[in-house]
């Protein structure tokens, strides 16, 4: 990169080398520049966790230094799919369980690659009864299947016809090339990146830039790089940055204010991606100035759909309940392989909505299938249990809304109770690993330091309440610890149900009273006004400070003299 001058309104900055230049030359700097320099390409990084040797589930976008397609010749127009029906819209409606998974239209792989929205190279239907385990295993090289599997278009794109159904806005603005600055919130793997990068295609063809940051890892340098770049592009070709940020919650005030003007000025479209409520975890400044769109997670059928998808570029064949699988015939190499419906819809409904986690169930399952050793010589079907192994073995099965989710968070209180330090800490891990809501911990933790410590510690309730705060400012992963400390502290602290189970007395009493409620006694009530002085109110009333001794006087109603809940 070039040292950077003072940049005025007529010193521009190349495009291609960065080197900033009086405008009259850039034209003839640009000739020979593109000669020499290739062009970049934006991918979104994800850091991969691996495991056992395969790609797992990653969910925090990591080290995406931002790297910019600073000129890139225009490719071909990318239209809106919109004369196909979106599957997951067609939502069809499927008895019998044999025919489900072929009734699910998924584009014929050929298509796909007419369409050229993808480098993918899929194999057509004919093609993948002779795909083998070896082609298979070199498909899983290097890049995890939901990677792979990325939809190009909204025709791939399954689910969240709430926000991209006919006649939505962003329907609309995407037909009309109009993309305004969003943010888009929903649960980790339900489709915000891709719909970043599929808007982005969409929007004024060839007249656009992607560029990607994530906030938890770019540097305000880093933002005014974008800016820059952002800015030479209008300048010197028309053409517009649509800037997709992950995480945007994470962003910090310098790295907003760098960029929030030129959002404003439309120097910038920014697309930003959070799994956290906007309204508490976003600055307002930047929300005033986004629409906000709400994706959920992906129904079970259009995990579905996603899923038979991934497995039809595979040149998995799904198995119906009484079909079997043929036997290899004798000219091909290397057995067919097969999937039983029955996994599959296992796996989408296991996956809890997230298709990154159902996608690497997926290829975790067929890569354990292809290393058995059955396997070599009479083919391959993968059976329920084989998901359900293959989920296992990448920690991800963990239901975040079921029984799991239910199970954990019961061992951490008990083991807590019974003051095991050692326990709750493993408890803790199988939740914050299994990707459970940090704050779903953390309001556990204030619920037992005040139901199991109380009294006994009463800062216990304080350590716990700023553990959640800090929980809520931090997030995921920094906030582990945070978490793991508050949960040794009250491992180890005293511990009291006094008030817990003195307040539960009371709640008793009051449900298995017969009758009227006892009114309140006329000396207990306050008299703010003549009438009710008149009426006796306040009288006889003992304002304890004037008392140098213990005052004798009665606080419940007589009927219930002498009841003691403490
Ligand atoms: N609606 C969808 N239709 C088809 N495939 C999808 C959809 N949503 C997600 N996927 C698949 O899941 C993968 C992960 O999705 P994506 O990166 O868009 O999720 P995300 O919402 O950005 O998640 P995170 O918050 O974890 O970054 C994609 O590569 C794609 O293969
Ligand atoms: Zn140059």
């Amino acid at each position: 990169m070039a040292p950077s001058g003072g940049s005025s309104d007529n010193v521009v900055q190349c495009p291609v080398c960065a080197l900033e230049m009086p405008a009259a030359n850039i034209n003839s700097h640009l000739d020979s520049c593109l000669d020499t320099k290739p062009s970049g390409a934006t991918s979104k990084k994800r850091r991969l966790s691996s495991h056992e040797g395969s790609e797992i589930h990653g969910k925090t976008a990591g080290s995406a230094a931002p790297s910019f397609p600073m000129f890139q010749k225009p490719k071909p127009a990318e239209h809106i799919q919109e004369e196909a029906p979106s599957k997951s819209m067609a939502s069809p409606k499927r008895t019998a369980m044999n025919h489900k998974w072929k009734d699910i239209h998924v584009a014929s792989n050929s298509e796909v690659i007419k369409k050229g929205q993808d480098e993918r190279v899929l194999p057509t239907q004919s093609e993948n009864i002779q795909i083998n385990g070896r082609k298979m295993a070199e498909k899983f090289d290097g890049k995890p299947l939901a990677d792979r599997m990325r939809p190009g278009t909204l025709h791939d794109y399954m689910g969240q016809e709430k926000v991209l159904g006919e006649d939505t806005m962003l329907r609309k603005l995407l037909k009309a090339n109009d993309v305004p600055s969003v943010i888009l919130w929903g649960p980790p793997g339900c489709g915000k990146t891709t719909l970043a990068h599929i808007i982005a295609k969409n929007t004024n063809k060839n007249n656009t830039r992607f560029v990607t940051l994530s906030a938890t890892s770019a540097s305000t340098n880093d933002v005014r790089e974008v800016i820059k770049q952002a800015q030479n592009e209008i300048k010197l070709f028309r053409r517009k940055t649509i800037l997709f940020v992950d995480e945007i919650h994470r962003f910090n005030k310098t790295q907003q204010d760098t960029f929030l003007p030129h959002v404003e000025c439309g120097t910038i479209t920014l697309i930003g991606a959070t799994t956290e409520n906007p309204s508490f975890q976003v600055n307002t400044a930047l929300l005033s100035r986004c629409r906000v769109i709400v994706l959920e997670k992906l129904s079970v059928e259009a995990m579905e759909a996603i899923l038979k998808r991934a497995v039809d570029s595979l040149g998995i064949q799904v198995l119906g309940e009484d079909e079997q699988a043929e036997c290899s015939s004798s000219d091909a190499s290397e057995p067919p392989m097969y999937i039983e419906a029955k996994a599959l819809t296992t796996l989408a409904h296991l996956c809890d909505g997230d298709a990154r986690t159902g996608l690497n169930g997926l290829q975790l399952s067929v890569q354990a299938r292809l290393a058995g050793e059955d396997t070599q010589k009479h083919g391959m079907i993968i059976k329920e249990e084989h998901i359900k192994e293959g989920l296992q073995r990448s920690h991800i099965l963990y239901d975040r809304a079921g029984e799991e989710h239910y199970n954990c968070i019961s061992a951490l209180h008990k083991s807590m109770r019974g003051s095991d330090q050692n326990a709750s800490l493993y408890w803790l891990g199988r939740m914050l690993e299994g990707g459970e809501n940090p704050l779903y911990v953390a309001r556990r933790l204030v619920r037992f330091a005040s139901e199991d410590i109380g009294l006994a510690d009463p800062l216990a309730l304080t350590q716990a309440v700023s553990a959640y705060q800090a929980c809520h400012f931090i997030g995921m992963p920094e906030c582990e610890v945070i978490l793991a400390q508050c949960v040794m502290y009250l491992a180890q602290a005293p511990k009291s149900i006094a008030a817990y189970s003195a307040y539960n007395k009371v709640k008793e009493c009051l449900k298995n009273h017969k009758g009227p409620l006892p009114p309140v006694p006329l000396h207990l009530r306050n008299a703010p006004t003549k009438l009710m002085k008149n009426l006796g109110y306040g009288k006889g009333y003992k304002y304890n400070p004037m008392f140098s001794e213990p005052v004798n006087q009665d606080y419940l109603p007589p009927e219930l003299k002498g009841t003691k809940f403490v």
